[in-house]
């Protein structure tokens, strides 16, 4: 019987509380994985235009105006608002959950540790992607105080639902973040750019836009199915005297300069956002 329910995590009831980009990648990536059944979704969202995104879609979710009825009818309960949006969710919640529910932490705003401060219960933060609603991309986890091994292997099976997931401190979360779930976006304007310069060019928008694309996808995946390292792809493009070494010279001299620009920017935007945050919530 227990042997049974471990294997059937779907039978939980799951709450999100925000159902936007992020709060939407979970509901599709955990369906489809099967870790939740289709009838045990239960949402929040401030206005309803996206639930009833979800359910044209095809997801049959219950939707609640009530915050403290999602949470009762609900084990395990996602938060998937903007870090401002925050205190108005605890305004409505209250800032004690009953310790037979694991609270989850998407934001990027307040770290695990300031939460732990404001909110009595089982707290996990995790950062994922948008990319995991194709069962593919990063999570990082890390666990809260309250949270014991039982908690844990509940908590496992939608972790692996979502691809690939790393244990952190949250002192690595902007490092490994802006790889992971920025990561994407960084990506897409790379990968649009080099689309661009073609139709720049006179190809097509639309020629230029799947060459990229489907590109960036055989690079993926000569990375991760024949395990080449970085550089051992590049010197397999870069013919020596070749033009792509010309191109690669330009890069090397720019590159590095922009990531350590991205990885400040990245930095301080979290720091504002958590002391805005912080500031709200201390009223
Ligand atoms: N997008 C991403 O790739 C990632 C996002 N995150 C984090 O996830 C969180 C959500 O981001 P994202 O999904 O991109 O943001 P979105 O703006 O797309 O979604 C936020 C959602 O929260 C809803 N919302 C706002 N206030 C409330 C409230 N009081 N009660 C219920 N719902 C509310 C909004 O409703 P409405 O429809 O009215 O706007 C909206 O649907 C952020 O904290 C972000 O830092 C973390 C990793 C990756
Ligand atoms: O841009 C953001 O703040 C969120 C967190 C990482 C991806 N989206």
């Amino acid at each position: 019987m227990k042997r049974a329910k471990e294997e059937r995590p779907e039978m939980k009831k799951i709450g999100f509380i925000g159902t936007g980009s992020l709060g939407s990648m979970l509901i599709r990536g955990f369906v489809r994985n099967g870790v939740i059944g289709p009838e045990n979704i239960n949402v929040i969202n401030r206005s309803p235009e996206k639930p009833l995104r979800l359910k044209e879609e095809g997801f049959s979710l219950r939707i609640y105006s009530n915050y403290r009825e999602l949470i009762n009818d609900s084990e395990i309960i996602f938060i998937c608002v903007k870090p401002n949006d925050l205190p108005q969710v605890l305004e409505r919640t209250g800032r004690v959950f009953p310790q037979t529910k694991l609270v989850v932490s998407t934001l990027l705003a307040p770290s695990l540790s300031d939460l732990e401060q404001i909110i009595d219960g089982k707290l996990i933060r995790i950062y994922p992607s948008v990319t995991q609603s194709t069962g593919r991309g990063v999570t990082i986890v890390t666990w809260g105080q309250a949270i014991g091994n039982q908690d844990r292997t509940v908590f496992l099976p939608y972790l692996n639902a979502l691809g690939k997931y790393y244990v952190l401190p949250e002192n690595l979360y902007r490092a490994a973040g802006d790889i992971t779930s920025c990561g994407p976006a960084f990506m897409a304007a790379m990968v649009g750019a080099l689309a661009e310069e073609g139709i720049k060019h006179g190809i097509s928008p639309e020629i230029a836009g799947e060459m990229a694309v489907e590109t960036m996808l055989g690079t993926a995946l000569l990375l991760l199915e024949r395990k080449l390292t970085f550089s051992e792809l590049i010197s397999q493009v870069a013919t020596p005297g070749g033009c792509t070494a010309e191109g690669l010279k330009i890069l090397e001299k720019s590159l590095p300069g922009i990531m350590d620009e991205i990885y400040e920017a990245t930095c301080n935007r979290q720091e504002a956002v958590s002391e805005s945050v912080r500031k709200a919530l201390s009223h």
